[in-house]
């Protein structure tokens, strides 16, 4: 594996309760990148962010999946998730009988109270900390408390499950400043370095991150796109471009985008 690449995901089939979902994905996630995966509903793009986090229900049968150069493909969760790789869920589950502290303070060790109250302060979420851990919260909600755990937790992979979605437009400017801070684009307490992402490069943890509506994107600069149709990748290329592709023809004509490297 090339040294740059932080991610790599080679030929990738995977099975979930018997039936192949993802069928010989490959996928390269250099450091520091961000990558959007784009696709219509069911398309797979889920069960690609859940078999590199490690869920074990998603059965991997041919493929592998390589992190910093290292096989992960047999790691478990736990593993994979010290080395480096974190998610932000498209529907958390409730977990009673945890709150929201106690997971932040398990994900990361030596982490202090107040970076703790400082963090969730700047995310409007510090009423949630001793709650149970997304109980009675609404979409929007769970989403700050998401991006929380994610930019605490502080992964060198930041895996964004359809941040924006239940979020009213308001709230997303929120939700796209705590993912410049998870992405390390920004400080928890200071200034946006959206427009400078070279000289900051160093700094920048990457992203894979999968959006419906491209609203992401205002909020984050996206270095790559990729189109999930059928359990397969049908067109990377130019992330802006593919998505106004795909806005004005449609997933199954977007073949025909001006920026796809794949078919273009
Ligand atoms: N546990 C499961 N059992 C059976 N099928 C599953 C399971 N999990 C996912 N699938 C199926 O795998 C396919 C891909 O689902 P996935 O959630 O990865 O799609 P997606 O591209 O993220 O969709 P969306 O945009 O709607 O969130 C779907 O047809 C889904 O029904």
């Amino acid at each position: 594996m090339a040294d740059e690449n932080l991610l790599e995901v080679k030929n990738l089939h995977v099975s979930v309760d018997g039936r192949e979902v993802l069928s010989g994905v490959s996928l390269e996630v250099g450091q520091g990148e961000i990558h959007a995966l784009f696709g219509p509903n069911g398309s797979g793009k889920t069960t690609l962010l859940n078999t590199v986090i490690g869920f074990s229900r998603y059965k991997v049968t041919e493929g592998a999946i390589y992190f910093k150069g290292r096989d992960i493909t047999g790691a478990t969760i736990d593993e994979r998730a010290r080395a480096g790789i974190g998610i932000s869920f498209q529907r958390p589950p409730t977990v009673r009988g945890v709150a929201l502290r106690s997971l932040i303070s398990f994900g990361r060790e030596g982490l202090t109270p107040e970076e703790i109250k400082n963090a969730a302060a700047k995310l409007d979420a510090g009423e949630f900390l001793d709650r149970d851990v997304n109980a009675g919260l609404s979409g929007g909600e769970m989403k700050r408390t998401e991006m929380l755990q994610i930019i605490l937790q502080q992964p060198e992979l930041v895996c964004l499950d359809e941040p924006e979605s239940g979020v009213d437009l308001e709230n997303m400017a929120l939700i796209g400043r705590a993912a410049r801070i998870a992405l390390g684009r920004e400080e928890v307490g200071g200034d946006s370095c959206l427009r400078t992402r070279k000289s900051r490069r160093g700094s920048y943890r990457a992203g894979l991150v999968i959006t419906h509506t491209g609203q992401i994107m205002d909020h984050i600069y996206v270095d790559k796109g990729h189109v999930l149709m059928n359990g397969e990748i049908v067109c990377s290329g130019n992330a802006q471009e593919l998505l106004g592709e795909i806005r004005s023809h449609g997933y199954t004509e977007c073949f025909r985008c001006v920026g796809c490297d794949r078919r273009g």
